[in-house]
Order: C-alpha cells, then structure tokens, then sequence
C-alpha cells in the first residue's frame, strides 16, 4: 500500500510538533510534513493525500482554497478553536458542492484534541479512495532523515503498535537497557521483553531497582498501565528516567533518558544544603539574602527563627528596619559602597527594642552577580554581637570611669577638656576649670576607716554632679579630689568668671552640707577649690589642669575652705622658683659655687678669723649673692648637699692655711642650716670633713640660729657637745633676734655670740638697738662668752661696739666677703 501523504498547516509550531510527533509514532506509516502556512496565498500543491488546516485563534477567515468551491484538497481536516466553528462549516459545505472530503476538529487550549485530530486524520483518510501517489524520492529523503534523528537521540525511545509489539526503537534504547538488537528486531512484544529483562535480573532483587511508582508495573509483566514517569536503576549504577506516552490505537510511545548525573548533582546539591543547613542551626550566626533592590529575601539559622524581628526583616532593606547608630549620612555611605557592588564587613547595628532593650548585630556581604554582571543581590551572614558590646562597653567603663563613684576619670576628663579647647574658636565662648580637694580627708579615713572615706567620696560625687549641668563633666581626679568642667560660659570674661565663681561657691555649700555616714556618724567637711577660666585660644590641657591644681594649692595654702582664682603673676613666680631650683642644683654638680671669705678682726684690727660665705657664679646671671637663693635652697633641701659642700670645701681651705704661717690660726665659721643639722648624721659629717681634708678641728666655727635650738634641745646640746669635744667650736647667730632664753643659753656648748647687723647699723642712732646691744655684751660677759659684732661699716660704730667691751668685729669697715686668695694677701707679711 502506498504511504499517505500528510501536508501539515499550522501557524502554532509547538501544536504542529506535537502531532506530528505523535503521528510519527502512530505506526501508520504516513508521512506528515508541514508545509509553510500559506495564511490566505495559494493553495498547497497537489498531491498530498490529505491536508490538516490548524487555525490561528486570531484567525476569522479561511484561505480561498479551504472555504472556497475550487482549488482545495481532496481531503480537509480542519483543526479549529470553538469560536471558529462557523468557518469549519463553511469549509464543509464548499467541499460537499466539490465533492471532496471534509472534517473538522473543535481544539482545546490543553492540547487534549491531538489524539483525537490523528484518529479523524486516520478516518478522512479511510474514506473513499483517493488515487495513490507514488512515492517521491524526496519523501524518502524525509524518511532517512527521521530515522537519522531518532538514532541520534541521547535518549533511548521505542514504541509499541496496538499489537504490543515494538515497533520502532532507535539504537541509543539498545545501549541504555544494554539489549541485543537481535532481541528488538523480533518485535517482541512489552511484556516479552520485560520477561527476558526480569530473568535477566536487570530489576534486581525482588524489583529493588524499580522506583515505588513502577514496581507494581514491571512485577506485573507490563501488563497494566504503565505509569508515565518513573526512575529505575540499572546493575551497574546508572540511573535512568521512563517515560510512556500512550497511543490512541493502544500502543505506547517509551522514552529511557540516562539521568545518572543530573540524580548525582542534585543528590550532592541536596547533600550540601543539608549540610549548609546544619552549620547554620549549629551556629549562632545567620545566612541572610537580599534582592537587587537590597530587600531581605531569606534569612536562616537558629537565631532567625528564635528572633521573631529577625523575621520581620523579611521584604525589607535594612535602613527601612532602621538602626539606632546610624543616621541618615551612614546609611547614604553604606548604600554607595552597595551601589559600587563593594562587599562590606561588620556593619554594626544598635537595636532598641519596644521595650528598651538594647541589642547589637554585625552583618557582612557580598554582592551575588550573575554570570552577565547583572546584580543579583547580596549574600552574607549576621551575628549578635550584643555580648561584644556589652564587653566593650564594660572595657570603656572601667578605662574612662573611676569604678568607685562612677564619675569620668583622669583620662577622660583630659579628652573631654582636650575637646573642650578644641571647641573655643567656634563658640567663642569661656570655659572653666574648677578643681576640688576635700580638707583633712585623710582623717576621715584614718579614723572611721577606708570605707567610710569611699562612702564619703560617692556622696561628695552625687552632690556634685547635682551642682552642674547635664552637659558639664564632674570628674574624679584621684584620691580626694575631683574637677569640674564647665562649658560654654556665655558673656565678657567678667561675667564668665562670676559665673564660675558662683558655681564654685554653689558646690562649697554643697559640699558644706552634713554627711550622714555609717552608723548615725555624720560627717561634716570643707573643700579647698581652684579655679582656672580659659577661652580661645586656649593653653594645652595639661597646662590647664595645672593652673586649677595650683589655684586650688594656694587655696589650701591659705588655710583651706577658700577658692583661689588661679594668678598667672604667682604662677610665674613659682616658675621662676622651679626654674632656680634646677639650676642650682645643676651649678652644685657642675661646680658652680665657690666660697668667698669675710676677715673678722679684734680690737686691735688684726685678722683672727673668717666667715665663709657661699657664691654661685653663674654661667649667664653672674655672681649671686646667697640671699637669692639659700632660703630656696632650704625650702628644697638643696641646702643639705649645699651645707655639705660648704662645710667640706671650708675644710679643705682650712686645711690649706695650715701650711701657710700667716694663716694657720685662723679661725674660719661656717653657716649651718637648721636642717642641715637636725640630720642624724651631721656630727659624723662634721669630723669626717675635718678628717678628710686633715684641717684641724679647732679653726673651725659652726654658726647656728636661735630658731634651731628651739625644738629638741636636748638632743641639739648633745651634738655640740660631741663636736666640741673634738674641738669644734660654736657660735649663736643673729643673736638678739629670735627668743632667747637665758635659761638654755647658760646650757649651751657655745664659745660666741654674733650681733646681729640690724642692731649694729643703728647703734648710734636708736636707743633700743643700743640697749640691746650693750645687753648683749653684758651677757656674754657674765656668761664667758667671746662676741662678735656683724655688719660693722663705720668707725663710729667701731667706737661704740669697743667702748662697750666687744672684741671682735665684722663688716665692711674691715674687709668684704672675698676668695681666699684676697684674704691671704690682705694677711701677708708686710715685706720689710
Ligand atoms: N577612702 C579612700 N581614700 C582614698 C582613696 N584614694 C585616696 N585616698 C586617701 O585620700 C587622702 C588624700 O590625701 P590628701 O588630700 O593629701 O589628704 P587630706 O587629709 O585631704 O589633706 P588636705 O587635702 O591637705 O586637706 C589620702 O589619705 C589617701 O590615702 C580612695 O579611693 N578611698
């Protein structure tokens, strides 16, 4: 029988793909082509043994040669959408005035219609006989095509006829179910070969390799319907996909497709999102995923599903969540580095909760772009970090507050007054630094014990604070005292500074007020305050610190309870001090000082003796006269390595004159400090001068103060005694102007008495300088004392001191404190 000739027209591809398909393995052996759609052209060429028409749903006409009396097929199926029905009737009653065959077919838009299309197809062309065609060559050529095609297939495909016999199957089906092709070309029968397959052993142990769905099938022989999509899996481990499309004439189309590597990806896929997914509930961090446009569309792990406002993040972008540390400008900047497709790492963000709890998270990310650089989104993960900052802010606590009252410590005080300078120049505005020492504190705590003082210093803390302002800083300094920082002080200096002072005056009420600690103790204190204003530009923080502490020492100095406003004239002086105070103690090392020497004569005018008196030759002042610096140099207690110098380089002068006839009995004095002294080692200091520079002890004269022998007595009398036992001698300085008493005088190791210089220079013209005087030498005549009047400048002086009995005198008259070398020529030897 020669093989129908099916021209196809139809303008919907994946509808004519369709049936054709179904068509091919219909097993009719027709030949279906399609043909172009010729819309409303000509008519397709003659030959074909029938034509199937598909309408377009738009279409409301048909072609001429379809609805028209000439020209059409011999045979017409009409395939047409409901709507078009009155076309299809058209099309019938033209070829029944043609007499030539006619159908049409109602389609569906789920396709259900195509079987049915092919059976009236099979029908039309059962009806009275249309001459055979022969075959032309190029339909042959079609057919070699086909076949290629199915032998090209990666899937494996055969088909069964109504006759359950296979038909058709291509080469790939041979090596997917690894059948001899002997076995297909026998067209054996679905269940025949399922037989051989099952002996074979192909399904496995009681149909193992069958998927649930088909097993029931496949142990049943094939017999019943087969499922139409299931997965077995071969001997060898491959596993491979079944599909079966039934055929209207009863027969069955089977696809096999080896889907062993899609099974294996996906499993591994499967594998790693479990895996993915059990790292994230393992974990506290969270997997997040956002779209292009930055909204949150999936976030997993534990703390996601617990955090119910995790959730709530779900179709939304972080800056409409919002975040309470970030303010518009950072979110600006971290939409830009989003905007430049930048990953990003711990972007902190503050949360509040309804409540008021505060929580932190730090989210990372990466932009996910697809493989033509579109952006897709961002991926990344979230932590809580809230314990971390909890942590941080315990670590700021105990780094920048003092743990006692909670107050700002030192180091933040200094940023906080660094900040403060820093801002002068824009507020133009005054500032002050008030600084506050309790009084006597220490009392307080040797008495009621430390933690009665720390109780104290927390309420001193609240107290204050309730003085200032919120913005002022209240700090703890260290030990008793605290500084106030006062900002922002508006008005002229004057204004600012009453300001400040009424602030400082508000805090020493304050602070007035009774303390009611432990016990029904209560406590009642003072403070002792400094205060330092500053505007731009201002001094450094340190400097400024300083001057507050300073004012507040002077305040102290002026007997506590009292403000000082710090001065930078006593500021300068006490600089000054500092700044002599390096200096000597640099010229003592360095040599510096040197001894000059002034004669004390007797009656006679004859040199007995010397007092040494200490210069320092500076390298840029010149020489300076010890006023200038020995009342420093005690204050310091320069004065003991000072006192040494000079008792040892008096020594050694001594010493030197020994071996000079003219001066060998000399008697030099030396000055000695009241603290030089009181040194439990000055005596030994003493003698070991003396030892050391061989001088002998009885040239030389300690010169002591009054004042000196005020305190301890006993204990004084007993080191002049040891020295005077050496043969040291003694002599009672600036006599007459301290309180002396004549009753330790008597009890005094002395040899000498010294008039003071203030009683000689008006001897002549004050009647009590010149009682005194005369009692003076009265005294120490009974008391077998030798005296020597200082600061003698004229003869008329001279005359009166002699007059009254003194005999031994000291002052200009007779010669100026000078080096050694001075003194020994005014003593040489007269050359005869
Ligand atoms: N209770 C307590 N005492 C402290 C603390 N820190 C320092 N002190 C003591 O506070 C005292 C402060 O010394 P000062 O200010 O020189 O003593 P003061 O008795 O107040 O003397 P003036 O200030 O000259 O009136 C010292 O005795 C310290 O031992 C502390 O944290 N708690």
């Amino acid at each position: 029988m020669n093989t129908a000739r099916i021209a196809w027209i139809d303008p919907d591809a994946a509808h004519a793909r369709r049936a054709l398909g179904l068509l091919a393995l219909s097993g009719q052996g027709w030949l279906a082509l399609q043909v172009p759609h010729p819309q409303f052209g000509a008519a397709p060429a003659r030959g074909w043994s029938a034509v199937v028409l598909c309408l377009a749903a738009q279409a409301g006409e048909l072609p001429d040669w379809a609805g028209g009396d000439g020209g059409g097929p011999d045979a017409l199926l009409l395939c047409v959408w409901p709507q078009q029905e009155g076309l299809a009737a058209r099309a019938l009653r033209a070829a029944a005035r043609a007499g030539r065959r006619c159908d049409y077919l109602l389609r569906s838009a789920s396709g259900d219609h195509v079987p049915e299309l092919l059976q009236r197809l099979g029908a039309l062309l059962q009806e009275p006989s249309v001459p055979g065609v022969a075959e032309p060559s190029d339909v042959r050529q079609q057919l070699a095509c086909l076949q290629t095609a199915l032998a090209s297939m990666s899937q494996g495909i055969f088909q069964t006829g109504p006759d359950g016999r296979i038909n058709v199957y291509n080469r790939r089906v041979l090596e997917l179910l690894e059948l001899p092709e002997a076995l297909l070309a026998r067209r054996p029968t679905l269940a025949e070969l399922t037989q051989v397959q099952t002996r074979r052993g192909d399904y496995g142990q009681d149909f193992g390799l069958i998927d649930e769905r088909a097993r029931d099938y496949v142990r049943g022989g094939a017999a019943g319907a087969a499922p139409a999509v299931y997965r077995r899996h071969t001997l060898d481990g491959r596993t491979l996909e079944v599909r079966t499309q039934a055929l209207p004439d009863g027969g069955l189309v089977r696809t096999f497709a080896d889907v062993s590597d899609y099974v294996r990806v996906h499993a591994e896929l499967q594998r790693s999102e479990a895996r993915f997914r059990s790292l994230c509930d393992l974990s506290s961090d969270w997997y997040w995923e956002q779209d292009a446009e930055g909204r949150f569309t999936d976030i997993a792990g534990v703390a996601a599903h617990r955090e119910a406002w995790l959730q709530a993040l779900h179709g939304r972008t972080l800056s409409e969540a919002g975040a309470a540390n970030m303010g518009e400008s950072d979110w600006a900047a971290h939409r830009e580095h989003l905007g430049a497709r930048q990953p990003f790492r711990e972007l902190e963000l503050k949360r509040v909760s309804p409540g008021g709890e505060v929580s932190w998270i730090a989210l990372s990310g990466e932009p996910v772009v697809s493989a033509r650089g579109t952006l897709l989104g961002y991926r990344g993960v979230g932590r809580d970090i809230s314990g971390r900052k909890r942590a941080e802010a315990e670590i700021e606590r105990l780094a920048f507050y003092d743990a006692l009252t909670g107050l700002p410590n030192r180091r933040l005080l200094l940023d906080r007054l660094q900040r403060s300078c820093a801002g002068l120049q824009r507020s133009r505005s005054h500032s002050a630094l008030l600084f506050i020492d309790l009084d006597h504190f220490k009392n307080l705590n040797d008495n009621r014990g430390h933690d009665v003082g720390d109780r104290l210093l927390c309420m001193v803390a609240r107290r204050l604070r309730q003085c200032v302002r919120a913005s002022d800083t209240v700090a703890r300094f260290g030990g008793d005292e605290f500084v106030v920082l006062v900002d922002e002080l508006k008005g002229e200096p004057r204004l600012a500074r009453e300001g400040a002072q009424r602030l400082a005056r508000k805090i020493a009420s304050a602070l007035a007020q009774p303390f009611p600690l432990e016990g029904g103790y209560t406590h009642h204190t003072t403070c002792s305050m400094g205060l330092t204003l500053f505007s731009y530009p201002a001094q450094s923080a340190d400097e400024l610190l300083k001057q507050a502490d300073f004012a507040m020492y002077q305040a102290k100095a002026a007997g506590r309870n009292a403000l000082r406003l710090f001065d930078p004239g006593v500021l300068a002086q006490m600089r000054a001090r500092t700044e002599l105070e390096t200096e000597l103690r640099h010229g003592l090392a360095r040599g510096e000082l040197l001894l000059h020497y002034q004669p004390v004569v007797n009656a006679a005018g004859t040199i007995t003796g010397a007092e040494a008196l200490v210069r320092w030759q500076h390298p840029t002042r010149g020489l300076v006269a010890p006023g200038e610096f020995i009342a420093l140099a005690e204050q310091t207690g320069l004065i003991l390595p000072l006192g040494r110098w000079v008792l040892e380089t008096a020594c050694m002068q001594l010493a030197t004159w020994a071996a000079q006839p003219a001066m060998q009995s000399l008697v030099v004095s030396v000055n000695v400090s009241a603290r030089q002294f009181r040194q439990s080692e000055f005596a030994n200091q003493v003698l070991a001068a003396l030892r050391a520079s061989g001088a002998r002890p009885q040239a030389l004269r300690l010169e002591l103060t009054e004042s000196l022998l005020l305190t301890d007595t006993e204990e004084m009398i007993a080191k002049m005694e040891q020295l005077r036992a050496q043969g040291v001698g003694f002599s009672l300085d600036d006599f007459g102007t301290g309180y002396s008493s004549l009753s330790y005088l008597k009890r005094l190791p002395l040899d000498q008495l010294k008039i003071d210089r203030g009683f000689v220079r008006d001897v002549l013209i004050d009647g009590n300088d010149a009682a005194i005087v005369r009692t003076i030498l009265g005294l120490a005549r009974s008391l077998d004392l030798q005296v020597v009047a200082e600061g003698v400048e004229t003869a008329s002086q001279l005359d009166f001191l002699r007059r009254h009995g003194c005999q031994a005198f000291q002052g200009y008259l007779f010669g100026r404190p000078a080096p050694a070398a001075m003194l020994e020529l005014a003593m040489a030897p007269v050359p005869a």
